[in-house]
């Protein structure tokens, strides 16, 4: 049978209802959205197994608002933001470039609380409902795990120590930067809607301030030890200061950043990305490698390239 495109309507983790690009064929729909990206974005049930990528989401009908439908819902809607995202700003075509094929599974293992890219697509936990409800709910993690696609196919940063806490700190900033892009309760913070339902106003991680959450906000305390292939999720924390800093200013260590905006970070973070990062960069490079991209954007000596080299002074980056 032909299939054809089509829309359905969804409700979220969060009880929220969107509309949603399916496909029908004969009397199933399914959650392909044939309308963005040339290889289309699919999710898929990996039905509390841990097996990937799962069933592709079929439904006998268009209505998506079952609690089980939760978190397919907002895989599926939360990919097309982030895909809407890379190619209106920066006209990238999916997280390769090259339209390539989207895919996110959910209801991954059983009260999973954790959510992930694995080199070929993203993949969410439902949580235990007390320290995580379903993490595709949050568009900053699905930004966040999309991103971790945009980076491999970049700079590829290594996943361990400086280059591997670049590469969490890219997926931090450009999740929040989409969250902040769609306008809905937008903050410094990762995973404030899908962790710890009991408990408001806390987040796994915060840009604004690290330290909230654990994780340093200089270079001076970073992590030197080996867990989580050299502290990427804790070391994070002081680029993401970084890039705050760059965003919004404020004063760090005595250093006074003069902020440039979301859109502007945005840019430098991209360029520096896609055409400076190697796979092995460091801090300091990571340094070097925004001042050149704010030069490229804005002039060796603009007021933009002035307040990266105060952002990274202020979190003790040379
Ligand atoms: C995006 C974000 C919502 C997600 C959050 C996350 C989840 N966890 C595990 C975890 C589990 C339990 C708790 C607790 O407080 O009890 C906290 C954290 N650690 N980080 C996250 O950061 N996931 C990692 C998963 C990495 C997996 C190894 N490559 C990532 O995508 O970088
Ligand atoms: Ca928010
Ligand atoms: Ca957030
Ligand atoms: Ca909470
Ligand atoms: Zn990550």
């Amino acid at each position: 049978a032909s299939s054809t495109n089509t829309t359905g309507t969804g409700v979220g983790v969060l009880g929220d209802t969107k509309t949603l690009n399916m496909t029908q064929s004969g009397s199933s729909y399914y959650l392909q959205d044939n309308t963005r990206a040339q290889g289309g974005i699919f999710t898929y049930d990996a039905a509390n197994r841990q097996r990937l990528a799962g069933t592709l989401w079929t439904s006998p009908d268009n209505l998506l608002n079952s609690t089980y439908d939760g978190a397919a819902v907002d895989a599926h809607y939360f990919a097309g933001l982030t895909f809407d995202y890379y190619k209106n700003v920066f006209n990238r075509n999916s997280y390769d470039n090259k339209g390539g094929a989207l895919k996110s599974s959910v209801h991954y293992g059983r009260n999973y609380n954790n959510a992930f890219w694995n080199g070929t697509q993203m993949v969410y936990g439902d949580g235990d409902g007390t320290t995580f409800i379903p993490l595709s709910g949050g568009i900053d993690v699905v930004a966040h795990e999309l991103t971790h696609a945009v980076t491999e196919t970049s700079s590829n940063l290594t996943y361990q120590n400086e280059s591997g806490a670049l590469n969490e700190a890219i997926s931090d900033i450009f999740g929040t930067l989409i969250e902040f892009y769609n306008n809905k309760n937008p903050d410094y913070e990762i995973g404030e809607d899908i962790y710890t339902p009991k408990i408001a106003g806390d987040a796994l991680r915060s840009m604004s301030n690290p330290t909230k959450y654990g994780d340093p906000d200089n270079y001076a305390n970073r992590y030197t030890g080996t867990s989580d292939n050299g502290g990427v999720h804790t070391n994070s924390g002081i680029i993401n200061k970084a890039a705050y800093l760059i965003a919004q200013g404020g004063t760090a260590y005595g250093v006074t950043v003069t902020g440039i905006g979301n859109d502007k970070l945005a840019q430098i973070f991209y360029r520096a990305n896609t055409v400076y990062l190697t796979a092995s960069s460091t801090f300091s490079q990571a340094r070097a490698a925004c001042v050149k991209a704010a030069s490229d954007l804005f002039g060796t000596s603009s007021a933009e390239v002035t307040t990266v080299n105060k952002a990274f002074d202020g979190v003790g980056i040379k």
